[in-house]
């Protein structure tokens, strides 16, 4: 029920096939961090990426999480990309329902994520369109911080407002520590990125995931 979607943002991107070769039986997703250097102050990678690590990966569940700006100009070219699941800012966009509409009239699975300072109500008129939620629980441009207490809270409003149907994932500062508190808090997909790439053990370290979760 539980489920783990590795970040690869901080993982040695010189040798990014072996290190996802290294844990791919032992994830769920695989969690793509797209940054255009506008909607956040970081560039990452983007659709030639993903597409080649589509080629590879044929069998991975891809969710791929825009950090971009005007998400209604390129959410398509992320799904022909191979996007299993598509995540985009609300923030980002006022377009948010029409691009909720047309990634599921594609087929794929549709999700906003927000900001920790935006208003978990906002979900509101677009909850019956949502297959996932995911909240930030670090400000979005980098991998490597700290999560955000507070943000606990925002899971468990969250969970009220949309109920059981809608996965909640949460992103940013998730360790064998903060993975229980925010599953206490409701959430179901646990996005992890340095813990498991920066870790000289990454195999090791999903299982300490795992067996946190089972607790
Ligand atoms: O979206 C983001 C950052 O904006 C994340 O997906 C991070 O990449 C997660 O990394 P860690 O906090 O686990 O290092
Ligand atoms: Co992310």
């Amino acid at each position: 029920m539980y489920k783990l979607s590795a970040s690869i943002l901080n993982a040695n991107f010189a040798r990014l096939g072996d290190e996802i070769r290294e844990v791919e039986d032992l994830i769920d997703e695989l969690h793509l961090d797209v940054m255009d250097g506008h909607y956040v102050d970081n560039i990452s990678f983007g659709l030639p990426v993903i597409g080649t690590l589509r080629k590879e990966f044929s069998s991975l569940v891809f969710d791929t999480h825009l950090m971009i700006s005007h998400p209604e100009r390129y959410w398509e070219e992320f799904i022909e990309a191979g996007s299993d699941i598509l995540v985009f800012h609300l923030e980002a966009t006022p377009k948010a329902f029409l691009i909720l509409q047309r990634i599921k009239e594609k087929g794929r699975l549709a999700g906003i994520s927000l900001n920790p300072a935006t208003d978990v109500r906002l979900l509101e008129p677009v909850k019956d369109l949502l297959d996932r939620v995911l909240i930030m629980t670090v400000e979005p441009g980098f991998g490597g911080q700290r999560f955000l207490t507070p943000m606990l809270r925002k899971i468990e409003q969250a969970r009220e407002i949309l109920g059981d149907r809608v996965d909640i994932e949460v992103d940013g500062g998730i360790n064998p520590t903060t993975i229980v508190e925010a599953r206490s808090a409701g959430a179901t997909t646990f996005v992890v990125g340095s813990s498991i790439f920066q870790s000289e053990d990454k195999r090791g370290e999903i299982l300490r995931l795992r067996e946190a979760l089972a607790t």
